[in-house]
Formats: C-alpha cells, sequence, structure tokens
C-alpha cells in the first residue's frame, strides 16, 4: 500500500520558488492501479522520487507498507519496482547477468532469483536473448527486459513514470499487459502519464494534478458524476480552466 499524506515540494527559484508538489494527499492500495495524470510539469515525477525516497519532501511524508521514505529509504526501496523509459541497462551486461545483478542488489537469496529470473524470462519471452549483451538488443527487447528488472525482487509496489513514452503501439502494449498483469498479481500500482486516453483505459482510479495539486480523484464513475465530463480530457480542460481563472484572480 501507497500513502502519501500532505506531501510538499518547493524548489528554490531566483525571483519565486518553485512549488512542485503542493499538499498532495493520496492512498493506493494493494491490486489497485492508480492514474496520477498531470500536464508537463504538474509535479508527477516529483511526486514519484519523493515516494522513492530519492528527493526529501519540503513537508507532509509518503509511506510504503507502513515504512516512511525519508526514515526508512532502503526498506523503501526494497518494496519498489520502478518502470521508467529512462532507465537505461547496462550495455555489457546480459540481461541474465543484470537481473542477477539487481536481484542481488536488492539481497534476494541465490535460490530465489533464479527462480524468479526463470518466472520472469517465461512471463516476458526473454529466453532467445537472455544471455546476449544488451547492447545488441532492440528496443523492445530492451524494453521486456527493464520491466523484468522492476519485478526481480517481488515488490508489494510499482511505480511507472511515463511508461509508454516514445514507444510504438506494440511496445506500448507490452505496457498495457504488464500493468493488468500487475495488478491481477495484487501489486499496488502507480501511473504517471499525461496520456489521458490511455490512462482512461488502464487505471482503476484517477487523481488529476494541476500545478503540485489534486484538483480531482476519483474512479471515472465518481469523477463523471463530480464534474458532468465524460472522459479525462474533458474533464482536465474543465478543471485547467478553473483553476487558471483562479489564479487570474488572486
Ligand atoms: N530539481 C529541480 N529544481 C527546480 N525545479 C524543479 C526541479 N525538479 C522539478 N522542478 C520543477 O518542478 C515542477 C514539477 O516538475 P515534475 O518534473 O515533477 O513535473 P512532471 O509532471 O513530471 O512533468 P513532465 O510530464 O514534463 O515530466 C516543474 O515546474 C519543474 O520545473
Amino acid at each position: 500500500m501507497i500513502t502519501v499524506e500532505q506531501l510538499t515540494k518547493t524548489f528554490p527559484n531566483p525571483g519565486r520558488d518553485v512549488v512542485a508538489v503542493d499538499h498532495l494527499s493520496l492512498v493506493v492500495p494493494r491490486g489497485e492501479v492508480y492514474g496520477l495524470l498531470g500536464e508537463n510539469g504538474a509535479g508527477k515525477t516529483t511526486t514519484l522520487r519523493m515516494i522513492l525516497g530519492l528527493l526529501a519532501p519540503t513537508s507532509g511524508y509518503a509511506e510504503v507498507d507502513g515504512f516512511r521514505s525519508v526514515e526508512s529509504p532502503d526498506a523503501v526501496k526494497a518494496r519498489i519496482g520502478l518502470v521508467s523509459t529512462s532507465a537505461g541497462l547496462y550495455q555489457w551486461l546480459t540481461p541474465r547477468e543484470l537481473l542477477l545483478f539487481f536481484a542481488d542488489l536488492y539481497g534476494v537469496p541465490d535460490e530465489t532469483a533464479a527462480q524468479s529470473l526463470d518466472n520472469l524470462s517465461r512471463l516476458f519471452d526473454l529466453k532467445d536473448f537472455l544471455d546476449r549483451r544488451s547492447a545488441t538488443l532492440s528496443t523492445g527487447q530492451k524494453q521486456r527486459v527493464n520491466l523484468a528488472r522492476s519485478l526481480i525482487h517481488d515488490p508489494p509496489v510499482l511505480l511507472l513514470d511515463e511508461p509508454t513514452r516514445g514507444l510504438d503501439v506494440l511496445g506500448s502494449k507490452v505496457i498495457f499487459d504488464f500493468i493488468a498483469a500487475a495488478r491481477n498479481l495484487g501489486k499496488a500500482v502507480i501511473v504517471s502519464t499525461h496520456r489521458l486516453d490511455e490512462a482512461e483505459r488502464l487505471c482503476d482510479r484517477f487523481g488529476l494534478l494541476h500545478k503540485g495539486r489534486l484538483m480531482h480523484e476519483g474512479t471515472m464513475s465518481e469523477l463523471r458524476m463530480r464534474t458532468s465530463c465524460d472522459t479525462l480530457t474533458e474533464m482536465f480542460l474543465k478543471g485547467l480552466s478553473a483553476a487558471d481563472l483562479l489564479e487570474a484572480r488572486n
């Protein structure tokens, strides 16, 4: 389970500080896929970095299965699988070496790691290139290795930061299937994206972020009732104009 409580991050900036995340609160239980949605600069990546313990909040806190990201960074990292399109592979390692290396980093016992490698190799169809150097793999093959890497320590929580950025239809489908599988495995999942059409099909519940603040939160039907809009895009545009009008007035 992921708990975020009044999480706030302010970056110092000459002239006026940037409030990247502003008193954000949300809870994601196991087996739920939560879409953290927002335009460029809305605060999605900053939120994920604070949950991961890579960035200290200005105030508030994030918790993973009861462990706080600031106080227990190692326990938190051990419980999170991160999928990010910006994460590269170690080019000189084979997928087998890479996956076992990460299992070792996370302190997974050798026997469990070997079993996980076997399962993930089957799940992501890695066996044809398991012993080839990562540098020689295609983009799609690298993507599958990256997904396997996020699960090698069997984390209860998955964070996906713009997981389909730069991927074609097939690559995106691999991600969609991965998210559906994660839900079925009972993981608590946060997907950060600004691709609202995709999110609508993928997620169980949504948080619409604008300038670090949660504008709306709920399931699709709750949001439809609350906003009288049909799609996330409409909700977003309506919410944005209301928020921007408010800002212009203040
Ligand atoms: N290290 C930093 N120093 C100063 N400002 C920062 C820093 N990191 C992020 N910001 C600012 O915080 C705000 C939120 O950034 P963030 O990267 O979290 O947004 P995002 O929703 O992930 O955007 P995108 O979809 O473009 O990746 C932006 O205004 C950004 O410029």
